[in-house]
């Protein structure tokens, strides 16, 4: 087997998402063949762990079962910039989770995507950047602080996810007024001066509204998208509106929107009720022609995760896997924005 047989079973295989086989999209980097008898193929794949990179991985595998190859693969999206010019050079994924309207659950979803993608098998980082309630710490039950390491700041650890909260940086019940200038500064140090390390996924919980950190954020990170979080309710859907005409103006791509607080159900009576209406999330979704990442429940599961601050995407169960369905939803079209990147930039 040659190079060129490589890639002509390679065009056998399609991409979930973009409706053309891997060859044609440009999404074959490199293939090697030794004469050890292993076929080195590197793809252009850059949602690790996601549900459909991992079966265009399998897929790939397939196409080489009836050989006595090995195949290894690798994963890599090309660069457009030098490490040292990137902001965040270890980080594949920055992905901003947003609201238009407080109380809605967004730090609920990212703290539960984030601890999802982690469950995935991911290495994952999530930013409290809420500077007017950073509450992720509380609702993780963090106890352990960043440590200081020279000049930079080393996260803890939560759940398998590296965690730094606006929270860390002010006592507590000690409200901040933060002004523009200043958030930017501390945003971009936080960023920076923090040990991330190589990370998959760094989720970005980010203030309600399209304030001043908002724009800092879309301004000075590369995001691969944001996740709209809204519940089924006329205002926060009219809000939700307004958080995407930020993203657009901006050129952010939105992997989609989650609704929260989709019904109740009564553990009394066993009924589903609709407290907030339904079908908003999906309408809204439908009307701009973007994805719906799924819906979850109001459950006091939520609000308490257990003893230990547990997020309940870890736990069993309906509302656990309505939040496990976003990840996967979130994960899969991270990797759709990424590979249609590199498929488009041919
Ligand atoms: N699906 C749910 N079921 C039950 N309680 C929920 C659910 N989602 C969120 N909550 C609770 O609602 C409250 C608000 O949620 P959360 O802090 O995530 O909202 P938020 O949109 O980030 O708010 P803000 O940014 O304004 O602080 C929290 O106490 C949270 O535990």
């Amino acid at each position: 087997m040659n190079e060129a047989d490589v890639r002509e079973r390679l065009a056998g295989v399609d991409d979930p998402d973009l409706g053309d086989d891997i060859v044609s999209l440009g999404l074959v980097n490199d293939v090697e063949v030794d004469d050890a008898g292993e076929i080195r193929i590197s793809l252009a794949l850059g949602a690790p762990f996601s549900p459909h990179e991992s079966a265009i991985a399998d897929d790939v595998r397939e196409a080489f079962a009836d050989t006595d190859f090995e195949v290894a693969l690798s994963a890599s999206i090309p660069d457009e910039l030098d490490a040292a010019e990137q902001v965040l050079p270890g980080v594949q994924n920055v992905i901003a989770v947003a609201s238009g309207k407080g109380g809605v659950g967004k730090s609920t979803m990212a703290v539960n995507i984030a601890a999802g993608l982690s469950a995935l098998g991911a290495r994952v980082g999530l930013f409290d950047a809420d500077v007017y309630g950073p509450n992720v710490p509380r609702m993780v039950a963090a106890e352990e602080r960043p440590r200081t390491d020279g000049d930079t700041i080393v996260p803890p650890e939560r759940f398998g996810v590296k965690l730094i909260s606006m929270d860390f940086l002010t006592g507590e019940d000690d409200p901040v007024i933060w002004r523009g200038p200043m958030v930017h500064k501390i945003i971009t140090q936080l960023v920076e001066d923090v040990q991330w390390g190589e990370l998959d996924y760094l989720v970005m919980d980010l203030p309600p509204g399209t304030g001043d950190t908002q724009l800092t954020i879309l301004q000075t990170l590369p995001l691969t998208g944001a996740v709209i979080v809204t519940t089924p309710q006329e205002v926060a859907l009219d809000d939700a509106v307004k958080g995407l005409r930020m993203f657009g103006k901006h050129d952010t791509n939105v992997l989609g929107i989650a609704e929260n607080m989709a019904g109740f159900r009564c553990p009394d009576c066993g009924g589903f009720h609709e407290i907030f209406g339904s079908g908003g999330g999906k309408a809204l979704a439908r009307e701009h022609d973007l994805p719906f990442l799924g819906g979850v429940p109001l459950d006091p599961a939520v609000r308490t995760g257990g003893d230990d601050g547990e997020p309940v995407v870890l736990d069993e169960g309906e509302t656990a896997d309505a939040f496990k369905v976003i990840v996967e939803n979130v994960a899969n079209n991270a990797g759709v924005v990424r590979r249609r990147g590199v498929s488009e930039g041919r």
